[in-house]
């Protein structure tokens, strides 16, 4: 099976390419486990598939490092368009993606005649409890008081397709991220469990951000995940509506838009190619 490996920022994905015929297995949750293991195999946050679409240019799955499958992911599909634009497979400065998420629309960003970034539509945030059952009442989830093994947590909810924790703290340096990280992403008050992000707000255009992903653990960046933070930070009157969110990988610039959506704008690195050979463990 012929793979291209990708990072955002540092948060890594192995891309295997259906379009063209690739061909593989169906159990995707053990391909995903087997693909991702840092150890016993190629080593990956997650893998993402690319199909046909009906409604799109290309429909983006996207399987987490454990087998979950995610509903979107902001720093896949800024590979995604990169690699689909730079192999001429879709040769379009707009690429349409049909994902769990709905249709998300990446944008080529060129200099020279080189990609320099990919500026991504992501859509619109989603506040509401029932979106994100959660906590009991009607209402939107903004700095609640959230009880995880003695400990008080304030949170805000928020969904880009896929859910998301954040936590605004005084220290990030002070943060259990290995600790408090998988408890809270079980927690029960997330159903289909949750993305936790860490957030120090350093001044109202700048925040810094640690993330333990859903179904991958921490990882080095997360595109839905500051999306969800530069939401939180407005709702929370902490940040302005554009915001750079530093991560452990590097930095994105977002912008929740007087048209209500999110504009996230990052690099997108191709790293390898290669061929992977289906096995059993
Ligand atoms: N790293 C991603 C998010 C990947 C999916 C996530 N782990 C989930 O299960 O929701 C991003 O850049 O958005």
């Amino acid at each position: 099976m012929l793979f291209t490996k990708v990072h955002g920022l540092g948060n890594d994905f192995i891309l295997v390419n259906a379009c063209l015929g690739e061909r593989f297995p169906d159990d995707y949750a053990t391909l995903a486990k087997e693909m991702c293991h840092r150890h016993f195999g190629i080593g990956a946050d997650g893998l993402v598939l690319l199909l046909d679409s009906g409604v799109a240019d290309v429909r983006m799955r996207i399987i987490n490092s454990d087998g979950s499958e995610a509903e979107m992911c902001g720093n896949a599909i800024r590979c995604v368009a990169k690699y689909l634009y730079e192999h001429n497979i879709v040769r379009k400065e707009e690429i349409k993606i049909e994902t769990l998420a709905g249709v998300i629309v990446p944008q080529v960003i060129q200099k020279n005649g080189v990609v320099e970034a990919i500026k991504v539509d992501m859509g619109e945030p989603r506040l509401e409890r029932e979106q994100i059952p959660m906590l009991g009442a009607a209402g939107r989830v903004i700095n609640e008081p959230l009880e995880l093994d003695g400990q008080r947590f304030y949170i805000t909810a928020v969904s880009m397709g896929n859910p998301h924790c954040v936590i605004f703290v005084e220290d990030l340096n002070a943060v259990p991220l290995q600790l408090i990280g998988p408890r809270m992403e079980q927690h029960p008050a997330f159903p289909k469990k949750t993305n936790v992000e860490f957030v120090q707000v350093i001044n109202p255009q700048e925040v810094r951000m640690l993330v333990w992903e859903r179904g991958a653990g921490p990882t080095m960046a997360c595109g839905t995940g500051a999306c969800a933070v530069a939401v939180a930070g407005v709702l929370n009157g902490l940040t302005e509506k554009k915001v750079t969110v530093h991560l452990p990988g590097g930095s994105l610039e977002i912008e929740w838009a007087e048209d209500g959506k999110l504009y996230m704008t990052g690099p997108a690195v191709e790293v390898f190619h290669g061929e992977y050979t289906v096995y059993k463990s």
